[in-house]
């Protein structure tokens, strides 16, 4: 690398703001700085394909002269209006922190904290996971944590906000990330923090079964995860979609429940689903099912080896569901 910019939070010459923007609550860099961080935009700097341009690692170093490593997304300047003034409000232990932006007349950039354990996805799926075995518990604890800070999104903000992790709305088009997307707001473009639950939802399923939302099988076969797994649930064999390296280590109680969470959440009305805030209760209860039954059968070998068979007879029906016993819907 030829060089590090130097990231001063409250020092340093500013370009002037855009009116719009919030200069006041996070850092604005120079497309100079951008390029010193990464390299002039080195391949070998570049961690991965965002839904709106590339993503690379940067480095800073900060007025203590420690080292930062930091995310820089180049994204359009729509996506830049829509997300900076609210990731520069938001103050949540499970949010990554922005750091600054860059708005020059080439390039749009959002700087965010670097996430040195990678994201979900990489943990999850079998090709891609080179972090090693994924503990349930792990993945529960990692679900919980999400469902705070949509929580947090939801009704810790004066506004709400409906997170565009799978979906956002800018200038009347319909947009998202394939496969996670509520059906209510593709056929009518209305976002809802429903629409979140759904998102939400889609991600546990995933979290279950190691795989992705959407999959091309080959030729024109394609799999859309949530359908193959209300398919599998319909016909009494939901443990088709659970991750091979899961089997026999979920406790069925833990299982049943958090498998009508995760379907409740993709029920195709919005008004079916579960709030966010019982998603969380839900899940809390699912973690702590599964501490206790772990906690009885510490008999050593044999502590992860609950019946395969009970996660189809503990399944509940459609109708009888999660919701409906965690439910403050109105
Ligand atoms: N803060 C970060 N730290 C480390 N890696 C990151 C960070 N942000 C993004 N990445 C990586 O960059 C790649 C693309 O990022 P991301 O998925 O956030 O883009 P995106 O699809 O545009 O996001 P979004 O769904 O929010 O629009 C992913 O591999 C992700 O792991």
């Amino acid at each position: 690398m030829e060089g590090v910019s130097k990231l001063f939070r409250t020092s340093g010459k500013r370009a002037k703001p855009s009116s719009a923007l919030p200069d006041e609550l996070c850092r604005r860099f120079s497309l100079a700085e951008m390029k010193i961080a990464t390299n002039n935009f080195d391949d070998k700097l570049f961690i991965g394909q965002g839904s709106y341009g590339k993503v690379y690692k940067g480095l800073f170093i900060d007025d203590r002269s420690c080292t930062i490593n930091v995310a820089i997304k180049c994204v359009t300047f729509d996506r830049l209006r829509t997300e900076l003034p609210l990731a520069c409000q938001l103050y949540h232990p499970n949010h990554v922190p922005l750091v600054g932006y860059c708005l020059d007349d080439q390039q749009m950039i959002l700087v965010y904290e670097f996430m040195v354990k990678g994201n979900l996805g990489d943990h999850l799926y079998g090709s891609t996971n080179h972090h090693g075995p994924f503990p349930w518990k792990q993945r529960l604890q990692i679900c919980i944590e999400v469902a705070r800070a949509l929580h947090y999104l939801h009704t810790g903000l004066k506004h709400t906000i409906i997170h565009r992790n799978a979906l956002i709305k800018i200038e009347s088009k319909v947009v998202g990330t394939y496969g996670y997307a509520d059906p209510g707001y593709v056929a009518t473009g209305e976002l809802t923090d429903k629409s979140d639950v759904y998102s939400f939802g889609v991600v546990l399923l995933e979290v279950l079964s190691g795989r992705k939302a959407f999959q091309r099988l080959g030729g024109e076969e394609q799999q859309y995860l949530v359908n193959w797994a209300r398919k599998c649930k319909r016909e009494g064999t939901i443990n088709k979609i659970i991750d091979p390296y899961l089997m026999g280590k979920i406790a069925p109680e833990c299982f049943k429940i958090y498998l009508d969470i995760a379907t409740s959440c993709v029920r195709n009305e919005g008004k079916d689903r579960p709030t966010i805030g019982d998603v969380e209760v839900g899940l809390e209860h699912a973690l702590q099912l599964q501490q206790s039954a772990d906690a009885e059968r510490k008999d050593g070998v044999n502590q992860h080896n609950y019946a395969i068979v009970e996660y189809i007879s503990g399944t509940a029906s459609p109708e009888e569901s999660f919701s409906d016993i965690y439910s403050t819907n109105t």
